[in-house]
């Protein structure tokens, strides 16, 4: 399996990914740091993935997002973006709404 491959895998398996530096217990970054804390304030059910831990896997995903940075946060397989729209996101209560409406949509 390449890496896309693999990316793609992630992305069906898990309805809301976010890759991210460390994990959200040990985040290694404040921006990810960030964004894990928000999406749990919303209620949001998420798979996060610590790139730090595969090099191939931080290599390739700014080319597979065409986003720069991390964190990146998928949903349903889109990219939705980083930590500043994610916290954008929570504050228009956006954020909640459309991690109820993946949750409604597995269940
Ligand atoms: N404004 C960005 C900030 C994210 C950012 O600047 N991340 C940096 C530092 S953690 C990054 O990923 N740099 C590229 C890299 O380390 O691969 C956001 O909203 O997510």
């Amino acid at each position: 399996m390449d890496i896309n491959e693999r990316i793609r895998a992630i992305l069906t398996e898990h309805p809301i990914v976010l890759f991210m530096k460390g994990t959200p217990e040990f985040p290694m970054c404040g921006f990810s740091s960030r964004a894990a804390m928000a999406l749990s304030e919303a209620g949001a059910a998420f798979r996060a993935v610590n790139v730090l831990a595969d090099p191939q896997l931080r290599a390739a995903l700014p080319h597979f997002a065409n986003w720069p940075t991390f964190p990146q946060l998928f949903i349903q397989g889109e990219l939705i973006g980083g930590c500043d729209i994610i916290e954008d996101l929570k504050s228009a209560g956006e954020l909640s709404r459309m991690a109820s409406d993946v949750a409604g949509a597995v269940s």
